[in-house]
Formats: C-alpha cells, structure tokens, sequence
C-alpha cells in the first residue's frame, strides 16, 4: 500500500488511539486471573490482535460485548494447542513466553515479519535458572519452552529491553511467588516497568520495585472463586498520539482528546520536547491544545522513551537549528534500526540526520522536501514520514505504508479527517 501525503493544513479534535502497551498487559492479566475479566475501550491494532490471539490459544475465553468490550473468562494458562504465535509484537514474545512456560506442556512460540530477526537470546540465559526447558534458534525465533517455571532469586540484564522483565514480573506473580526478589542491572524503558507493575495492581499483584534494581514478591495471591469480575479501561496511547501532537505543532491547531496526564507510559514525555522546542501547548485535563509557532532546536534524551525518536525527528525536522536526541542505541532492535532508517528517510526528504554514538543530530528548519520515501515495514517511519510531509514542499509518498496496522490502524483515517490530503493506492509490486 502506498500512503500519498499532500502538503495540508490541519485543524479540529481527534480521539487519541488505545494503547497497545496498555491493552496487550490487560490480555496477559485476564489471562492470569482465574474467572472473569471485562476490558474496556479494547484496541484493535495488529499487536493487539496478536495478545487475544495468545491469550485464546493459552486458554483464555475471549467474547465481544454489545458495548465493544471484551469479556475474558480464564482458568490461568492451559494451553490448547501446541503452538502460539505472537505476530510482529515485541512485547508480546517478551512478555508471553514466560506465561507459556507457566504451563508443564512444550509449546512453540513463533511470530512474523521483523519479529523474526529481533533478539531473544535473554531467555537462552535465563528460562533454564529457572526450572523452563528452552530451545530457540541461536537467540532467534521459534522458541520452544517447556515449563513449569519456578520463580527463584535470580539477577537479569534489562540494558537491551524492558520488555522480558514485564513477562517475567507476571510469571512470578501469576506461579505464586512468596518472599522471592528479581534482582535487575541496568534497566532500559523504566516507565514501561511501572506500567507494567500499574496493571499488576490493578489485577491484585503487589510487587515493591525497590529503585528499578530489585523487584519484591512477599506472599503469593490467591483470587478468591467468588470474585468479582476485574474491570480494565485500556488507556489512551502517548506514543501514537505523539504523531498527533507534532502534526499539530507543524501544521495547525488541534485537539487530542482521550489522553490520560497522569499516565505513567513513556512516551506522555513527548510534551516536554514540545515545550522546549516552544511549541504553542495548552495541556488540560480533558485535552490537550496544540498550535504552529515558530520552532526551536532542542536537547532531548529519549533513553527511557525509544519509540518517541520517530515522532521527534519529524518534530526536529521543522525546528531552527540543531536538536540532539540522545539514546539512539536504544534503537538498534526495533520493527527496524530506526536510527538507521530515520536518517535514510529523513535524508530523502532533505533532512540531515548524524549518528555519533548515543547521539542523534538532526539539522531542521532547512526545508522538508517531498519526495518517495518507504516505511521499512515499521510503523513509526510510515507514521514519522505523514507527519513530516505536511508541510514539505511537494507530496510525500510512503511505500509499505500499511505498517501503521501494527499500533495504530486509524492514523491515516484520522489525520485525513482533521484536514489532510491522503491518498491511499495500492502498491503496484508486491514487496
Ligand atoms: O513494554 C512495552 O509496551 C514496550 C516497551 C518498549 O520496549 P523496550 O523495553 O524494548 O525499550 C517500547 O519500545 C515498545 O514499543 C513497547
Ligand atoms: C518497538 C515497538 O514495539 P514492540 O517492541 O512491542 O514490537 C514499537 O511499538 O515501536
């Protein structure tokens, strides 16, 4: 699919999108909760789509409600098949593979796509300390894990994802972990952590996150039969309605509703980087206001929030001067190595972007140019590009451009319905 972006204006309120991060940790949640659970304002991307369909294969009994949520009837993981597949989501093998080995069965776990080349060699190192039989494919999907996982007091290393730790706080959990603590070295993406511990909470598990170094389970839970149902509203997404947020920073007032201020996602950091590059910003409780004004170079450190470098470079892009971003070896494992792709696009667009170490420099306010870019099958390029076209000179085509499905299906529809010109055509050669 090719997405056709023609310079545009933009005005009017937009829903933010749900949050995958948020919506795939309330699958694994209802799945791990013995009896009924309701989601709320479920998202529908494909990494969602890949969650219910674990969850299902674990077990898990999914139904749609007339009211659009979900109800989750779950008797903990008993698998029904012998293998699961978790698409091109992440987090979803990070944190679902140690719920698989929650269970004594041996189960492949497969995914697709950019999935297949990310790094898995985390669990070659730790499943076995704990009991779980593994076989991967040098560090590479499929993985085969036989459990059952036993939790023990063992040290991780969180410097290449925070995502492994999100699973295997919820394998503790959910096996009954008393007086037992994850030690930690180095971990990445701690605000993904305290989502992930949020919604632990929420579903019952207390874990006491001694400074992001030790993680400490002090009795076990038992979920009384007779609950009732846990109800979970899966919140608005920071990181998609980041796009939003710039969009309306380059290229007209807006309104993005359905954000929560208090959210602990990462990616709610997005409005420190607008107010430093001086963007005209009103943040209320109900929504957030967002204008064009005259844009300035800014200092960033996205380290702790990776995925906003897509967002931020469109940003860069149309600020005056030259924004540096650090913790660009954060995304060497991503759907691509965005640093990578980010300065290959970006430079098509007449964008100058150096790489040093940790650093990414983006040389903005030179003019962004229309042109064919591609998305490297990664969401946040096809996204970053839209955004970045809406006031270059010229149209911008995005080749692969349906990579949006993995996190926000909606995002074409939405910014064509605040004013952007947006052709969408298929591609002629399939790639
Ligand atoms: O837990 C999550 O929901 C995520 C954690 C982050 O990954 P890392 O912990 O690998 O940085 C982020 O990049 C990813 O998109 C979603
Ligand atoms: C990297 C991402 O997701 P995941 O790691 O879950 O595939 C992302 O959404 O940008």
């Amino acid at each position: 699919m090719i997405a056709t972006i023609q310079p545009s204006g933009i005005q009017g309120t937009i829903q933010a999108p749900t949050s995958k991060s948020s919506m795939q940790r309330a699958c694994a949640a209802a799945l791990l909760t013995k009896g009924v659970t309701i989601i709320k304002n479920p998202g529908n991307s494909n990494d969602d789509r890949a969650a219910l369909g674990v969850i299902r294969g674990l077990g898990a009994y999914v139904e749609q409600l007339p009211d659009g949520s979900l109800k989750i009837t779950s008797n903990g993981v008993n698998p029904d098949a012998g293998e699961v597949n978790c698409g091109e989501s992440g987090l979803g093998i990070r944190m679902f593979t140690p719920l698989v080995a929650l269970s004594n069965k041996a189960i492949t776990i497969n995914g697709e796509g950019s999935l297949l080349t990310r790094p898995m060699d985390f669990f070659d190192t730790v499943l076995p300390q704990l009991g779980v039989e593994i076989v991967s494919n040098k560090g590479k999907l499929p993985l085969q894990v036989k459990g059952p996982l036993k939790p023990t007091a063992i040290e991780v290393d969180g410097s290449l994802s925070s995502q492994f730790l999100t699973g295997l706080l919820f394998a503790y959990a959910a096996s009954g972990a008393s007086d037992v603590a994850l030690t930690v070295k180095d971990l990445k993406s701690k605000p993904y952590i305290d989502l992930t511990l949020q919604v632990m909470k929420h579903f019952g598990w207390d874990v006491e996150n001694r400074n992001y170094e030790e993680f400490y389970f002090a009795e076990a839970v038992v979920r009384q039969s007779s609950a009732q149902p846990v109800s979970y509203t899966v919140e608005g997404d920071w990181s998609g309605a980041a796009f939003l947020l710039v969009a309306g920073a380059i290229a007209g007032n807006i309104t993005v509703k359905g954000l929560d201020v208090s959210s602990t996602q990462a990616d709610k950091a997005i409005l420190q980087a607008l107010m430093s590059c001086e963007a005209k910003l009103s943040v209320q409780a109900e929504q957030i206001e967002i204008g064009p004004a005259s844009l300035k170079a800014f200092h960033f450190n996205a380290t702790e929030c990776p995925d906003l470098f897509p967002p931020l470079v469109a940003l860069a892009s149309y600020c005056e001067g030259k924004t540096v971003i650090e913790g660009a070896s954060r995304l060497t494992h991503k759907e691509s190595n965005r640093a990578l792709t980010l300065q290959q696009e970006f430079g098509k667009m007449g964008i100058q972007i150096d790489l040093q170490d940790d650093l990414m420099i983006i040389h903005g306010g030179t003019g962004v140019k229309g042109t064919a870019t591609h998305s490297h099958h990664d969401h946040r390029i096809a996204m970053a590009c839209a955004v970045a076209g809406l006031k270059a000179t010229g149209a911008t085509t995005i080749e692969e451009a349906q990579a949006i499905n993995k996190s926000y299906p909606d995002f074409y529809k939405h910014i064509q319905q605040l004013g952007a010109a947006v052709q969408i055509t298929e591609s002629l050669q399939h790639n």
